[in-house]
């Protein structure tokens, strides 16, 4: 459901790493040649963090994620009596010590899905009373179908009838579980929360689907796979998934690096003929990112996987696509950047949950593409692109990292774009501007 037919561009906020609050992109002079490592992934690091607190033994999490969603994250289960803290002097690397969750507490979830999900069911399973809020935006995004389905589950849940932030939870230090029937069309997290904690419900849980297709089906599976890790017992049917009651068993979880982030600097290579490898890239993954491979095989580049890494090739040539991303919706934003220089048209569809994520990305990415007179039209569940030369001129953000990178994108081969709050890719990236930059040394 649009939130707006055409959204408003947030204020520029906290321009680090910018000009006078605009970021100007900087243009691929030549092929974009690069190797790169990148931090790890958010949708990990913060799956890694609620199964850490949840578990019978403390958790080793290795090269998470430091940034800001992990961060608000962390936060949160601080506050509910977990323990994180640096582990050694092993850069970055986490150890996180379970304790009887409990409140009163106050949760910041910032604008992170995860943090606004995973963190409500934990807080049911806590002795005392736990508030939620966030940005602004926090408040807009669904979060009414995990708490009615929580509340079923036996949770005590005060939302003041608006299904949406902000909530109380009172929580009574169990909670029943059992089976329950949602509709998680609006977004995949809502199914990954019940599960990462459903272990821990006195039943445990089974979660049914009700709906149009659930979206971001690998992010479902890396729920599944790293609840198995823990040693959780997981069946899954066609929209039904059923976690068994049981400890679970985390110990020493690694993080992946982030590969839906990987998607601005291999479109670099794309847009600018170079070639850019990303260095461990998993063999086996359930990240969505690991899609980039076709996606961007089908827009013109050349890939190969190594031991070495991801390489993506650009051969010169920017095709337009076809695409239905409702599993890789969080790809969205980079894949319609490239699209937006390609010479031929993209039909991107099936991703209308995306018109709730940071921003209406939907009609966000048509609005600045067309600001820089390009031609992209919306469609309720996606966009359609065709080719029209761009100009230069101010990309808006939307206090969204991925419509901030995606900007980046077009700059390269746009000269004078200039990115608008560029400091919000800080929400999954501590440094965007600097591995840019690195990237296009
Ligand atoms: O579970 C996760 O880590 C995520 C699931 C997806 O959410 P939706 O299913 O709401 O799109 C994705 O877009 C988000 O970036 C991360
Ligand atoms: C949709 C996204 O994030 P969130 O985890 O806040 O839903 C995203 O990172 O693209």
């Amino acid at each position: 459901m649009p939130d707006s037919a055409s959204p408003q561009p947030a204020q520029p906020a906290d321009p680090a790493g910018s000009s006078g609050g605009h970021w100007p992109a900087p243009t691929a002079e030549h092929p974009v040649r690069a190797r790169l490592s990148l931090p790890g992934s958010k949708s990990m690091t913060n799956r890694a963090l609620i199964l850490a607190s949840l578990s019978e033994t403390p958790c080793l999490v290795r090269r998470p994620l430091a940034s800001r969603d992990s961060e608000l994250m962390v936060g949160a289960l601080r506050a509910l009596g977990v323990e994180v803290s640096p582990a050694g002097d092993s850069g970055g690397d986490l150890m996180v010590t379970p304790a009887p969750l409990r409140g009163p507490a106050s949760v910041d979830v910032g604008n992170a899905g995860t943090v606004m999900r995973f963190v409500p069911p934990l807080a049911a399973l806590a002795s005392g009373t736990v508030d939620f809020d966030g940005d602004p935006r926090a408040r807009e995004r669904p979060v009414g179908e995990l708490l009615g389905a929580l509340r079923a589950l036996g949770a005590d849940i005060d939302d003041g009838g608006r299904g949406a932030l902000p909530v109380t939870i009172h929580g009574t230090g169990a909670v029943r579980g059992g089976e329950v029937t949602l509709d998680a069309s609006g977004s995949s997290q809502f199914v990954s929360a019940l599960l990462l904690s459903g272990a821990r419900f006195t039943e445990g849980v089974h979660v049914r689907h009700s709906g149009p297709p659930v979206p971001s089906q690998p992010h479902l599976d890396m729920t599944v796979e790293m609840l198995r890790s823990a040693g959780v017992t997981v069946s899954t049917a066609e929209n039904s998934w059923r976690v068994g009651p049981g400890p679970v068993k985390a110990a020493d979880i690694t993080v992946e690096p982030d590969l839906s982030n990987a998607a601005p600097f291999l479109a670099a290579a794309l847009v600018s003929g170079g070639e850019v490898t990303v260095e461990g890239w998993p063999e086996h993954t359930t990240q969505p990112g690991d899609a980039l491979r076709s996606l961007f095989t089908r827009m013109g580049g050349e890939v190969s996987l190594s031991p070495d890494g991801l390489t993506l090739r650009g051969t010169g040539r920017i095709a337009g696509i076809e695409a239905d991303l409702r599993d890789v919706g969080e790809l969205t934003p980079t894949v319609a950047a490239v699209a937006a220089l390609a010479s031929t048209p993209s039909r991107l569809t099936g991703i209308a949950h995306l018109r709730r994520h940071e921003t209406d990305r939907i009609a966000a990415l048509a609005a600045e593409i067309n600001r820089l007179g390009g031609d992209a039209e919306e469609l309720p569940d996606g966009l359609v692109i065709r080719p029209r030369p761009l100009h230069g001129g101010v990309f808006h953000s939307y206090d969204d990292h991925r419509m901030a990178t995606s900007g980046a994108v077009i700059g390269l081969a746009v000269p004078g774009v200039e990115v608008e709050d560029i400091a919000t890719t800080r929400k999954t990236l501590p440094d965007f501007p600097g591995l840019w930059a690195e990237a296009l040394a």
